[in-house]
């Protein structure tokens, strides 16, 4: 079960970051073909983001999990909603839609 603790800190950090992403490694140095395809698609967006390695925290790997009801990372959250993984992600940048969604995000 979610502690809640764990709840907090990622409440926190969803929360105080208009964009995070937990992904596999680092935005320099992914650990992950899906991380960095976000990554990637993030750092051409142009906007301020942060990433937290769950790779370096296994209780956050697994709550994060539990957060979302979500399986797999990456794991994107805007706005501190959660958005969706890899494929979402992609979908929603090939449609011209994620763009508009982290503009309207960092605009408020
Ligand atoms: N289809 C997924 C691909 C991501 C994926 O399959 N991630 C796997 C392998 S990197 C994962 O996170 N597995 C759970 C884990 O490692 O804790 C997406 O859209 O994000």
């Amino acid at each position: 079960m979610l502690s809640p603790i764990l709840q907090t800190k990622i409440e926190s950090q969803i929360s105080n970051n208009k964009i995070m992403l937990y992904i596999k490694g680092t935005a320099q140095q992914p650990q992950c073909g899906f991380s960095a395809a976000v990554v990637q698609v993030f750092n051409t967006l142009g906007q301020p983001y942060e990433t937290e390695n769950i790779l370096e925290d296994g209780e956050l790997r697994q709550g994060l999990k539990e957060f979302s009801s979500w399986p797999t990372f990456p794991q994107v959250y805007i706005d501190g909603e959660f958005v969706g993984g890899c494929d979402i992600v992609m979908e929603l940048n090939n449609r011209g839609e994620l763009a508009t969604i982290v503009q309207e995000a960092i605009s408020k």
